[in-house]
């Protein structure tokens, strides 16, 4: 069995090898030539998966070690009865790391504290999810919009309207799809709140980014994810408070539980048993040898963990500096800065001795944050 796989996708070897002839190449690179032989196609976002790639090829599976499915043409691999996975959940955690860190820089640089400020979560599965029950843990205002989940569940949805007019700060985690394709335009811009941060860490086209360009100047925008990319609008980069090249799910740990998610589907579909265990690959936890006081205010705790861990203004400046090329240059440097990502661990990663017996609050804070704690 031939396997043709993205090179980005960390661990393959010691993953795939033992399944078939492993061949990695990059997923930029990925045309109809190069899978003449292949049965099995793992890919990353960076790879359409439709019709022209694979008509004609052998493929029998299709794996993408990503949560995103928008580079995959579903009725295609339907059509021609290919199996297909993807990784759902794996890097939500580092997302929220994500989005978390950004807060934390815009309360800074404005005066606020988070619990000031009221927030619209729109999108609630994994990433929004998380996202939620954390906000919720640390006693924040938090109001979630998700239309198929209310269809299904009813519960305590709100209208996308209501988040834009009432919202100081509004956080994006659809799947791009042609129902969030420019969710937020010229029209949506215009009912936020003065003053609200808009983060976009999903995918670029849910948000227009034209229409960014001509939105109101109080409007704090981070980006992670642009239209187009990896060609990146100069101007609507300078335009955002924190910029980065889409990695906010490049965590090591979602990173490799990408690569063991669609090892075990793959195993499946071939009917074997996996032998691959993740947890002897990935690096222990993190003992970062933090001690918080057990009755440490949640917000403090919260800001020490993540800062301990994950910083996004390391991601923003690099990708600031990659912007000064020319065209080509700057394409070029987005694929390196993904490609050369730093080892990057999750808040959930880290092992934290507590010098008393943790309050009730800050205890729900950490298990939002899936941090394991010990009292020292
Ligand atoms: N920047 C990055 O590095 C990463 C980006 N992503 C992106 O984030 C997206 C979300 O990830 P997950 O939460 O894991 O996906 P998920 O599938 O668990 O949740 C998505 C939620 O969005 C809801 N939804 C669908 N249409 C909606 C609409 N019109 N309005 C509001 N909600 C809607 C769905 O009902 C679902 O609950 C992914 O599809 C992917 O594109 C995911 C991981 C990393
Ligand atoms: O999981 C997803 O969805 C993502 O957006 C990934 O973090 C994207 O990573 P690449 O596949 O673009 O390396």
């Amino acid at each position: 069995m031939r396997i043709l796989a993205d090179e980005n996708i960390p661990l393959a070897d010691a993953f795939f090898a033992s399944l078939g002839e492993l061949c990695r190449v990059p997923g930029r690179a990925l045309a109809p030539a190069v899978l003449k032989d292949a049965d099995v196609l793992l890919v990353r976002s960076v790879t359409q998966v439709d019709r022209p790639l694979l008509e004609g090829s052998k493929v029998r599976f299709v794996g993408t070690c990503t949560i995103g499915t928008d580079h995959l043409d579903l009725d295609y691999l339907r059509e021609r009865h290919i199996a297909f996975a993807s990784a759902p959940g794996c890097n939500a955690r580092a997302v929220v790391d994500y989005v978390l860190s950004s807060l934390l820089v815009l309360a800074e640089r404005r005066g606020v504290a988070l619990r000031e400020r009221r927030y619209g979560v729109v999108g609630c599965g994994a990433v929004g999810g998380l996202l939620v029950a954390l906000l919720k843990a640390l006693g924040c205002s938090v109001w979630q919009c998700d239309p198929p989940r209310q269809a299904a569940e009813g519960g305590e949805f709100v209208h996308l309207d209501k988040i834009l007019a009432e919202c100081d700060v509004i956080s994006l985690h659809t799947p791009l799809n042609a129902s969030t394709r420019h969710l937020i335009g010229a029209n949506q811009l215009a009912q936020m709140r003065p003053h609200t941060w808009l983060i976009n860490s999903s995918r670029g086209a849910v948000v227009d980014n034209l229409a960014l360009l001509t939105a109101r100047e109080d409007l704090a925008l981070v980006l992670d994810v642009w239209e187009g990319e990896p060609q990146v609008c100069t101007e609507l980069a300078a335009r955002c408070t924190i910029a980065t090249p889409h990695i906010a799910g490049y965590s090591l740990d979602g990173r490799l539980r990408g690569t063991a998610q669609i090892y075990q589907a793959l195993c499946e579909h071939l009917g074997l048993a996996p032998r691959v265990q993740l947890q002897a690959l990935l690096p222990a936890p993190w003992l970062a040898g933090l001690h918080l006081h057990g009755n440490c205010p949640p917000d403090w705790a919260l800001a020490t963990l993540c800062r301990a861990v994950y910083d996004v203004r390391r991601d923003d400046a690099a990708f600031r500096l990659s912007l000064r090329g020319n065209a080509l240059e700057r394409r070029a440097a987005f694929d390196a800065l993904r490609k050369h990502y730093p080892e990057r661990r999750e808040i959930s990663s880290l092992a934290v001795r507590a010098q008393a017996e943790v309050s009730a609050e800050l205890a729900q804070v950490l298990a939002a944050l899936g941090v394991a704690y010990k009292k020292a």
